[in-house]
């Protein structure tokens, strides 16, 4: 039940603390700044409403960002292409040009060959007409026969040269073909050089340098043999890749740069709202832990702080605060107090950081857990519902404890909250039922309720209280578990009982809603296991975690003061662990835990979150809903109970001081209102909390009711003091006056009136609220007098000789002259007299004389009527 900054909130939800406070603004949960505490109400208020829009804002990220991938990925794949685009370019180019290299080359050895070959048969030839000419000149007889030879010999030589010159063409043939096909050629290279023509033909040395190219290249330098086509294919394709690369480059820049600017303001963006985190963090950790925050440079500013404390607590002359107000457009004096908004925006325009503090954040504590420190904790129930509806035979099946039937005095123990167990689960109760305490509670800021169980008899459906439990823990933001109760009865209709609920936004879950839904009977037993298992199932949706391994601290339930026992509190654990001897303040209230008790009543010597636990031990009576603490020291503990009492205490001294801009006509007008004072003491807090309710719904537009002090514990002197000094009448519930504050109420003469039961108190109350009504005026007549003459009296001026005819004028009535019917004055009179003598009244019958006060105009015949204004008592 740790408090959430609005802050932490918008992180969560990956928005601006000021997009979250307009959210907030818009569903109407009270924030004023980024380090606003939240109630877990408003923060699943918050989660569940904004849910959507987180998911949507995810989806919108996971959509950019797979847009951004996808783009990334587009251009890696494009810079890929156009390098695999530049390589094969490259390569085929070279293929061509060696292609064509080859086949020049093929063409000039052919052309050699054939030259060659040419250049042989010319020799030969010319070599064999030699030598036929030799043997033509030397030949004998026999020289036919021998001629025949060397023609045969010629013969043969002519299919031998034959057949050279188509070996010679098989091979040009061969070549050609090879240099056409270079890849087959590299491919199956070996195999061709190892073929009869490659046998043939010595290696040329274009060759070779190819080959020793091949060579080099692959050993990763160059040598002057390198051919020249070689070279330029090398560096044609060095440079292709290079500026292909380049453009690659240029365009993947280009297209990233505005992304990297995005990124970029992304990243300070996110750097700045670390920076402020952090410093958040810090203020709240420091606050958490009572520390100065002074040294983190932030200023605490009170709530409503005026424009003079404010500039004190800033260190700096009024003067400057004034007239930035004034340039704000909001011209303030020194006295007025100013808004959060305004405290912030002047501070931020001196340069200066400030946490403006609500009361509730004053008498609060945060407190930050590592997550890895926190453990499960059980859940923490209250039973809400219409009347009779079985909200106490509930809790009583619950606890098989026959809570309904012994209330007057079945149990032995009853410390406010128990707990059951079921399936080696835990589950806590907050023993009482109903939506007013658990409003009352959050009203305080106690924010002890995790799953509300909504109790609807199957017999009677929804009804008004109904309407009101479900809007109440729906302002909390707390699931609704509904247990639709005696469905042992013929006429239950459960059915019904859902229809109708849904009409409340209160749907079952197999309807498509949210809400668990389960059939009971309380009275026979019927379902109760179940109802248990549905909340452990909603507990586990809630995912509730609370740090045990801590100082303790919670709200306080439930408080009274017992004769025997002193001041005895109920609270309820949310954080950490309470042990006997701790020392803690509660509200106003501080001390050592001196006893411990379990729910039955039983010692226990440790209490763990969701655990309820009565202590003893306590200076004072809190409050409910007080939020407790424990303290390391006992002194610090005391230190801010009597630092609270005080400010309490001036704040209500100060209270009817304040006058602000806004309130300012309301007190002009409230000078008319008159004020029934009271100071009330009880026995339990929520005897104090039922009166002020139930005088809160009573017209006080003509008599304010005012509790100015209120407290649980015996009426003591110093309540008739304060009763005496501000005209106030005590009440006391269940309590009685101790013996000094008797005595001084009866020197002082203070009302004390003491009740067992509320609505006499009220009724009681009431009456005198009527009893001070303004009492409405009616005037009286007293007697009439009919002017027979006038007369001129000296220095008086006009004097009327009457006759009285009827009742009695007195001297002090008011006056009306009337003639005609028509009245010509109305005042008072100057004179009244009998003869020469000054008379206080004349009674009908009697003659008498009367001057009107500044009015001659008299005539005979003309009637003066006397009348009294008196006031009559209201009855309301
Ligand atoms: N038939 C039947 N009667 C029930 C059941 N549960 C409660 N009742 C009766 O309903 C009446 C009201 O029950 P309570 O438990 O006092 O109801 P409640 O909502 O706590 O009432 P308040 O405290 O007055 O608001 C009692 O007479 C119960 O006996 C049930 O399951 N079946």
């Amino acid at each position: 039940m740790a408090k959430t900054r609005v802050s932490e909130l918008a992180k969560e939800f990956g928005i601006t603390s000021k997009e979250m406070l307009s959210h907030l603004k818009d569903m109407k949960i009270p924030a004023k700044s980024a380090s606003s505490a939240l109630e877990d109400a408003y923060v699943s208020m918050v989660r569940k409403k904004l849910a959507p829009q987180l998911k949507a804002r995810e989806e919108e990220l996971r959509a950019a960002q797979e847009a951004e991938e996808a783009a990334r990925r587009a251009e890696e794949e494009a810079r890929r292409a156009a390098e695999e685009a530049a390589r094969r370019e490259v390569e085929e180019r070279r293929q061509r040009e060696r292609a064509e290299e080859e086949r020049r080359r093929a063409e000039e050895e052919a052309r050699r060959a054939a030259e060659e070959a040419k250049a042989a048969e010319e020799e030969r030839r010319r070599a064999e007409e030699a030598e036929r000419n030799r043997v033509k000149d030397t030949a004998p007889k026999s020289m036919p026969k021998f001629t025949s030879l060397l023609e045969q010999i010629a013969q043969q030589e002519e299919v031998l040269k034959q057949k050279k010159e188509e070996e010679a063409k098989r091979r040009e043939e061969d070549k050609a073909k090879r240099a056409s096909r270079p890849q087959e050629r590299r491919g199956g290279g070996r195999q061709d050089r190892r073929g009869p023509a490659a046998m043939d033909v010595a290696p040329s040395p274009e060759k070779a340098a190819a080959s020793n190219r091949h060579n080099k290249r692959h050993h990763g330098h160059e040598g002057p043999d390198e051919d020249r086509y070689s070279r330029m294919a090398r560096s044609a394709e060095e440079y292709n890749r290079e500026r292909v690369l380049e453009d690659a480059r240029a365009s993947v820049e280009e297209a990233s740069r505005e992304s990297t600017g995005r990124r970029k303001k992304r990243k300070e963006h996110r750097k700045a709202q670390a920076a402020q985190a952090a410093k958040e963090q810090a203020i709240q950790e420091a606050l958490a832990n009572d520390q100065d925050i002074s040294k983190l440079d932030v200023v605490k500013v009170p709530q409503g702080a005026t424009v003079a404390e404010l500039a004190d607590l800033l260190d700096i002359p009024a003067s400057d605060i004034v007239k930035r107000l004034f340039l704000l457009g909001t011209p303030l004096t020194m006295t007025q107090s100013m808004s959060d908004e305004l405290i912030e925006l002047v501070a931020d325009d001196l340069g200066r950081e400030v946490k403006v503090m609500t009361k509730e954040e004053e008498n609060s504590f945060t407190f930050y857990d590592d997550p890895a420190d926190l453990l499960p904790r059980a859940p923490v129930v209250t039973v809400m519902g219409h009347v009779d509806h079985g909200k106490t035979s509930t809790l009583d099946a619950i606890r098989h404890t026959g809570v309904a039937e012994g209330e007057a005095g079945g149990i032995t123990q009853h410390i406010g909250a128990s707990q059951v167990k079921i399936n080696g689960r835990t589950i806590t109760f907050v023993d009482t039922p109903g939506h007013e305490t658990f409003t009352a509670m959050r009203a305080r800021g106690a924010k002890v309720t995790d799953i509300v169980v909504l109790v609807v008899a199957a017999d009677d459906g929804v009804m008004p209280q109904t309407i009101e439990s479900i809007n109440h823990a729906k302002a909390a933001g707390v699931p609704i578990v509904v247990a639709v109760n005696k469905i042992d009865r013929d006429d239950a209709n459960p059915d019904r009982v859902r229809q109708e609920l849904t009409e409340y936004g209160v749907i079952p879950e197999e309807w498509g809603g949210e809400n668990m839904f389960v059939n009971i009977s309380a009275k026979k037993n019927m379902g109760i296991d179940e109802l248990l298992e549905t909340i452990l199932l909603q507990a586990d949706v809630l995912e509730l975690k609370a740090n045990p391994n801590t100082f303790a601290s919670g709200y306080v339930l439930e408080a009274k003061l017992d004769r025997g026992r002193g001041s005895v509190a109920t609270l309820l654990v949310n954080r950490g662990t309470l042990h006997v001897g701790d020392a803690l303040v509660a509200g106003m209230s501080y001390g050592r835990v001196r006893a411990m008790l379990g729910q039955n009543g039983q010692p226990v010597t440790e209490a763990g979150p969701s655990d309820p636990v009565e202590i003893l031990g306590l200076s004072s009576v809190p409050a409910a809903g007080d939020e407790f603490r424990v303290f390391q020291d006992e002194r610090d503990a005391r230190d801010l109970a009597e630092s609270r009492s005080l400010k309490a205490r001036i704040e209500e001294q100060n209270k009817v001081k304040h006058v602000t801009l806004e309130n300012l006509f309301d007190t002009m007008e409230d000078a008319e209102v008159k004020e029934l004072n009271l100071v009330v003491k009880a026995d339990v807090q929520g005897s104090i909390e039922a009166l002020s309710d139930a005088l809160g719904k009573m017209d006080q537009s003509e008599v304010r009711i005012n509790i100015i002090h209120s407290a649980v514990g015996a009426i003591s002197e110093t309540d008739v003091i304060l009763a005496d000094a501000s005209n106030a009448i005590i009440i006391g519930f269940g309590v009685r006056p101790e013996a000094k504050a008797r005595a001084a109420a009866e020197r002082d003469n203070v009302q004390i009136k003491c009740y067992q039961v509320i609505y006499k108190a009220i009724e009681d109350i009431d009456a005198a609220r009527v009893g001070m009504l303004k009492p409405t005026e009616e005037e009286v007549q007293t007697g009439v007098a009919e002017v027979r003459d006038t007369f001129k009296v000296p220095k008086v001026g006009i004097a009327a000789g009457c006759m009285v005819t009827e009742g009695e004028i007195s001297r002090d009535d008011s006056v009306r002259l009337t003639r005609n019917g028509i009245v010509v004055f109305d005042g008072k009179m100057a004179s009244l007299r009998r003869y020469k003598d000054d008379v206080k009244s004349v009674k009908a019958g009697y003659e008498c004389g009367i001057g009107l006060e500044n009015y001659q105009d008299i005539h005979p015949g003309d009637l003066i009527e006397g009348y009294k204004i008196v006031q009559v008592a209201r009855t309301e």
